[in-house]
């Protein structure tokens, strides 16, 4: 009996792990979000070479995130890395006009895979504390968003201050367990 009940808490305390990929162009704030999300603390960036891999804890959802570095994800292997995802976070430079299109074609040609057709793409429009930087409405059309056939969801953000980013995990939250 004692045994039963014991289950059937951890049904409702354990959190249920869930697999997230994030990319984006090099510079775009990637590890400083991660960094952000799961210290609380700015961390001091170089270029990631490879990747970083963390656990963050968001509602009862225990999130790994993988923050594949540009680097990394320009060698032919980085479809490697997609299979099981259940989620996909695509960080870009707002005020970088100059390479969104560049932004574009990376994003555009690593949802076109069947890895990650199931997957809900989180967008974070980010560096928005900077001055004359693209908006939410911008990017969502310059990134073709319309287009996309998977859920998607643009959320402005700062990585250095960490406004945005919890509504992004919340949004992505409800979304897997909706399914
Ligand atoms: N102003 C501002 N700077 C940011 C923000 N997010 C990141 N940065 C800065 O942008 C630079 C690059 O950030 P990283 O987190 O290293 O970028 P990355 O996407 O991990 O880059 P790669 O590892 O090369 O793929 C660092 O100097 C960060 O401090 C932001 O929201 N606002
Ligand atoms: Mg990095």
């Amino acid at each position: 009996m004692g045994a039963i009940i014991s289950q059937i808490l951890s049904m409702f305390t354990s959190k249920n792990p869930v697999r997230i990929i994030m990319v984006g162009l090099d510079g775009a704030g990637k590890t400083t979000l991660l960094y952000k999300l799961k210290l609380g603390n700015v961390v001091t960036t170089i270029p990631t070479i490879g990747f970083n891999v963390e656990t963050v804890e968001h509602r009862n959802i225990s999130f790994t995130v993988w923050d594949i570095g540009y680097h990394l994800m320009t060698r032919p292997l980085w479809r490697h890395y997609y299979a099981n995802t259940q989620g996909f976070i695509y960080v870009v430079d707002s005020s970088d006009s100059e390479r969104i299109k560049e932004a574009t074609e990376t994003l555009l040609m690593q949802l076109d895979g069947d890895e990650l057709r199931d997957a809900p793409v989180l967008v974070f429009a980010n560096k928005q504390d900077l001055p004359g930087v693209m908006s939410v409405d911008d990017i969502t059309e310059a990134l073709s968003l319309s287009g996309v056939q998977q859920p998607w969801f643009v959320q402005p953000s700062c990585a250095v201050s960490g406004a945005g980013l919890v509504e992004g995990l919340d949004w992505l939250s409800d979304q897997i367990l909706k399914k």
